[in-house]
């Protein structure tokens, strides 16, 4: 049943009316329609594959609608260029800065200013900075991109679109990923745009951050308006249901096991500025999670523990036996399964099928060199099944599955291996509320078998629900240290930013 507020569709800078789009002869989207006003946060919201990217797509001009139609300002974009003229820009989730050129340059591409043959540098650089500025950012102009945070490059994405002249800026899960505080900046940054007169279109998957931030909210279901309205005329409660159909209920257990012997022991773990001297011991069946400001600590040690990086020095040991650092296959043997936060760069091989992904792992560890063909499905079933994992068409290639049911995927690939200890980062990254309660159940599930859990998460929410302890990293050295049921919420995140030894 749709439930819908009243609108001012005369003031919409962009109109979408009854859009169907199909993949394969499946509907992504089942007559859609929604309205983009200047001046107000819309955010779009739904379940992992109910077809927020691909109405975004619609937007931005990279999809074509097989009906309905879309308009700004009396136009009707047909590609991604005609779109961006228009005034309608996407900062999509994989940044799309060249990351060896500096803020300013990064501002300014394709758009150098020129006396004859001679690039104004001076120019470039204050435009920039102007354009920064006018979005009220301190960022450098002469800083290399890729050296940035995360929540830095998004802000310099955000001020390249708005000086080229975006009047609905799209921006898809632009917190995800990050810590309190960047995601806090990125926030400031939506307000400040929404003030400035931008309708944004903001997609999250996090409830209380869209009941903070948004106006309107679009709430798909199947590729259905299930409802759209104002954020204020509904809530969490409301909000769940209208998406998943249904209440959703995530709990922590009750953990009674007695503490057993050490799972994952890190011992003096160096590498660069980024670990410094880092100790951690995981019991077996214990949930630890480090928690600290995105983009140093975090991806550092999947580098060191999954093998990819050889530490300078220290050890890394399950269940009392040292692993020989530097080697994937090392890490594997010993029982340790890292799963990336990274799952578009490292996580899934695309053009490879779902079963095909879902097996990557489990055949690499039985040395199995072919797929019996006429077996993939059978053995990816219970895979899908446990996970959940929904597609359009039954096997397309992985990369054709919506963001969460990708994030799926790559847990059941090394979950589904029997590991001695794993190390999960940001396991919940990209997936819908009721696909989070679920993960959390099976990540219960993976201590209660005896699994030593590291959990490296940049969400506070995440580590209080599923964490016994949880390690404060700042600059790279372990900080403080806290048991879960001894510390609110509040003030663990009071600890992660400004974080005092205790
Ligand atoms: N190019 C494509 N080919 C085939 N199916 C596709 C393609 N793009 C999207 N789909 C399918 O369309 C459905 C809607 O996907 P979409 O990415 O729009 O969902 P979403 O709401 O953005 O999900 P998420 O929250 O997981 O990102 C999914 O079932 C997805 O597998």
């Amino acid at each position: 049943m749709e439930r819908t507020a009243g609108m001012r569709a005369e003031e919409a800078v962009l109109r979408v009316r009854d859009v169907t789009k199909s993949f394969g002869g499946a509907a992504a989207l089942k007559g859609v329609s929604a309205d983009f006003l200047p001046g107000e946060v819309h955010a779009l919201m739904g379940m992992n594959g109910a077809g927020k990217s691909t109405l975004v797509q619609i937007l931005s001009g990279v999809l074509s609608p097989d009906s309905g139609h879309l308009e700004i300002g009396g136009h009707t974009p047909r590609n991604p260029r005609q779109a961006r003229r228009l005034g309608v820009s996407v900062v999509p989730q994989r940044r799309e800065l060249v990351m060896t050129l500096t803020v300013a340059e990064n501002i300014m591409l394709g758009d150098l200013p020129t006396s004859g043959p001679v690039v104004r540098w001076r120019s470039i650089r204050q435009t920039a900075r102007d354009a920064l500025h006018a979005l009220g950012l301190e960022i450098d102009v002469d800083a290399v991109a890729g050296d940035l945070t995360v929540a830095e490059q998004t802000m310099v994405e955000v001020a390249r679109e708005v000086r080229r002249g975006g009047r609905v800026l799209i921006l898809d899960e632009p917190t995800a990923c990050l810590g309190p505080e960047a995601a806090t900046q990125i926030r400031e940054l939506v307000t400040r745009l929404r003030d400035s007169g931008v309708a944004v279109v903001f997609i999250s998957h996090h409830i209380s951050e869209v009941l903070g931030l948004a106006d309107r909210i679009t709430v798909l279901r199947d590729g259905r308006v299930t409802w759209s309205g104002l954020a204020k005329e509904t809530d969490e409660r409301g909000l769940v249901r209208d998406m998943v159909g249904r209440d959703v209920v995530s709990r922590r257990p009750a953990r009674t096991a007695e503490p057993s012997e050490v799972g994952l022991s890190i011992r003096r773990l160096c590498q660069g500025r980024f670990i410094e001297d880092f100790d951690i011991e995981v019991r077996r069946g214990e949930i630890v999670a480090v928690l600290g400001p995105a983009g140093d600590a975090q991806s550092r040690l999947f580098d060191l523990l999954s093998g990819r990086r050889r530490p300078e020095s220290g050890t890394v040991s399950i269940a009392g036996r040292a692993i020989r650092s530097g080697s994937i296959d090392r890490s594997l043997a010993g029982g340790l399964r890292c799963v990336t936060g990274d799952r578009r760069r490292l996580g899934l091989i695309p053009g490879l099928t779902v079963d095909e992904n879902l097996l990557l792992a489990q055949d690499r560890l039985d040395r199995r060199k072919l797929h019996r063909w006429g077996r993939l499905a059978e053995r990816a079933a219970p895979l899908r099944d446990d996970y959940r994992v929904v597609s359009l068409v039954r096997n397309p290639p992985v990369e054709q599955l919506s963001g969460g049911n990708q994030q799926k995927v790559l847990l059941a690939k090394w979950l589904g291996t029997g590991p001695a200890a794993v190390l999960l980062e940001d396991p919940t990254n990209g997936v819908d509320v009721a696909a989070m309660a679920e993960i959390h159940t099976l990540v219960d599930a993976l201590a209660a078998e005896g699994v030593a859990v590291l959990l490296a998460s940049s969400s506070a929410e995440e580590v209080m629900r599923l964490a016994d302890r949880v390690v404060v990293v700042r600059d790279g050295r372990r900080v403080a240290e806290h048991r879960v049921d001894d510390i609110t919420r509040d003030e663990l995140i009071a600890t992660t930013l400004g974080g005092a030894l205790r």
